[in-house]
């Protein structure tokens, strides 16, 4: 299921999604004294970014955490986790607590083991759930072109899953569908035309496997509010 806002501009689109992305985990931390959040990489979230990064929340009561990341070292430009230090995790949001998903030099199965346990009493089920959509289809790090495809979809996945894409750079760590699904409020969060495009095209059939974004787009498994602006 989805719900499809658009706004004028994107700077709009960030200050309302800024807002209603507070009230949620100001909701969770009242209700149960502590909210998580699991936000996405990539281009689109920076502006985003900088409005949460000020506003008066109770951050020390939130965990903060990525959808997905690319195996790289903090240093790189294309860390998805400097991305968040860099933009989000500061001003108000520096009381946040962090969790990393990519901890160590390799991606093995004792890390992976390690990282799944961390995640269920840390993290899991988030509160909010920022995912973002890449043009092939893709959200999160679960990639049409990989071999883990399958793996990311199935019923009793475990919370991450190592994926190499095809069509992508690095090794990626990548939440599972099976765990991002049970997120009390999903958003998706896309500009400009030509992911407009994709989205018309996810949305005239449910097959995941071509679109993993479809999953979150079709069906009862996800209630999705979709934000977009030119
Ligand atoms: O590789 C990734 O790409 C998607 C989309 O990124 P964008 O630059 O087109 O906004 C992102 O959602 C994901 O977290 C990231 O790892």
């Amino acid at each position: 299921m989805y719900t499809l806002n658009e706004f004028e501009s994107r700077d709009v689109l960030d200050e309302k999604l800024a807002h209603h992305i507070a009230d949620v985990l100001t909701q969770a931390v009242n209700q149960k004294g502590k909210a998580s959040m699991a936000v996405s990489g990539g281009s689109t979230p920076k502006g985003l970014f900088e409005k949460l990064s000020n506003m008066p929340l109770p951050w020390s009561n939130i965990t903060v955490t990525l959808a997905d990341e690319r195996w790289v070292d903090f240093e790189s430009k294309d860390s998805n986790t400097r991305l968040v230090h860099e933009n989000l995790l500061k001003d108000n949001a520096k009381a946040a607590t962090f969790f990393h998903i990519k901890q160590g030099e390799k991606l093995t199965s004792d890390v992976l083991a390690t990282l799944n346990e961390q995640a269920l009493a840390q993290v899991l089920p988030f509160d909010v759930l920022i995912l973002g959509m890449g043009e092939d289809g893709h959200t999160a790090s679960l990639f049409p072109c990989s071999a883990e495809i399958k793996q990311g979809f199935a019923p009793d996945a475990q919370p991450l899953l190592a994926v190499q894409p095809a069509t992508a750079p690095h090794q990626r760590i990548s939440f599972s569908f099976a765990h991002l699904a049970q997120s009390k409020s999903t958003i998706l969060h896309i500009c400009g035309d030509s992911k407009k495009n994709v989205l018309e095209h996810a949305l005239v059939s449910d097959d995941h496997f071509e679109m993993p974004i479809r999953a979150f787009l079709h069906g009862d498994a996800a209630d999705t509010s979709i934000f977009w602006a030119q």
